[in-house]
């Protein structure tokens, strides 16, 4: 069985790079004696997580991120691009949402952070993604709804150790926005007003800062989220028919 650590936000705080890296080091001499399964990865025990090795990253890994608030289309754009491009779809969402349906020992504390619209911990939907990562035969892959705040991204690009090649990012007004989650009609607990609200606050507060990172760094891509879907897929197309040449 493996341990968990209780949280991993003071070991990714940005505030804290010196210790991260001390601890990062420490993690691969220790993780040394925890090779695992899988060929060139090293699984690390106590942590429950993989770090990926430089070779292993460099074959394994192409991905880009969806991001946008509740509404903005990100699902729905995803499915169009994995049609056309054949990525991996991840939704952190979905994936979430799985992990409730299955009743695992995490369920409960994400059931409730969705109902309030909060953010579940980083290291649980970073495990969540990597699984899913490891089990893929297909190693493209479509980051959909994460990082939802810059605590996620940090995490994950600690844990495992790249950076997105192109974020996308569904600019969508926000009466729109709730007039599509209001009929979404997916059964969700968190389609209702109350909740909107606090996603919507929780997205202007945390999720824009990761917007406005991407973009200093110049991999963000804005997309009008208004018209049809066909006609946002317009916008998406050219992006990833850019770079069609390395996916
Ligand atoms: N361009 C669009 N115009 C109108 N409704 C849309 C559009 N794109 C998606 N929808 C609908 O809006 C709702 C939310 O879309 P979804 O893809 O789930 O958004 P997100 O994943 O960003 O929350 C769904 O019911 C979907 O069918
Ligand atoms: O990385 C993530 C993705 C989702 N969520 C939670 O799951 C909910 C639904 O996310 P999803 O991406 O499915 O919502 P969407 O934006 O597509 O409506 C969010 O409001 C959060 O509470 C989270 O905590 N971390
Ligand atoms: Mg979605």
């Amino acid at each position: 069985m493996w341990r968990r650590v209780s949280s991993l936000t003071q070991f990714v705080s940005p505030t804290k790079s010196s210790s991260i890296l001390n601890q990062v080091s420490l993690i691969h001499v220790y993780a040394c004696t925890f090779l695992y399964g899988f060929d060139s990865s090293i699984y690390i025990e106590d942590l429950g997580i993989i770090h990926y090795t430089d070779t292993q990253l460099a074959k394994f890994f192409f991905f880009h991120v969806l991001s946008g608030g509740p509404g903005s289309g990100k699902g729905t754009q995803c499915e169009k691009i994995v049609e056309t491009f054949g990525f991996k779809h991840l939704s952190a969402g979905d994936l979430l949402r799985r992990e409730i349906d299955s009743k695992s020992e995490y369920g409960s504390m994400i059931l409730n952070t969705i109902k309030d619209g909060r953010i579940v911990p980083s290291e649980v939907t970073i495990k969540l993604i990597q699984k899913e990562m490891e089990s893929s035969d297909n190693k493209k892959f479509l980051i959909d709804g994460f990082p939802r705040c810059e605590e996620n991204r940090v995490a994950f690009e600690q844990i495992i150790g790249a950076e997105p090649n192109i974020v996308l990012f569904f600019d969508c007004p926000v009466e729109e926005m709730v007039k599509r989650v209001l009929n979404r009609n997916q059964g969700r607990v968190d389609d209702n007003m109350d909740t909107i609200k606090k996603r919507l606050k929780v997205f202007e507060a945390l999720n824009l800062p990761v917007v406005n990172y991407y973009a200093e760094k110049g991999k963000l891509h804005k997309i009008c989220a208004l018209g049809t879907e066909d006609e946002i897929f317009e916008q998406v197309w050219p992006v990833f028919a850019a770079c069609k040449q390395v996916i």
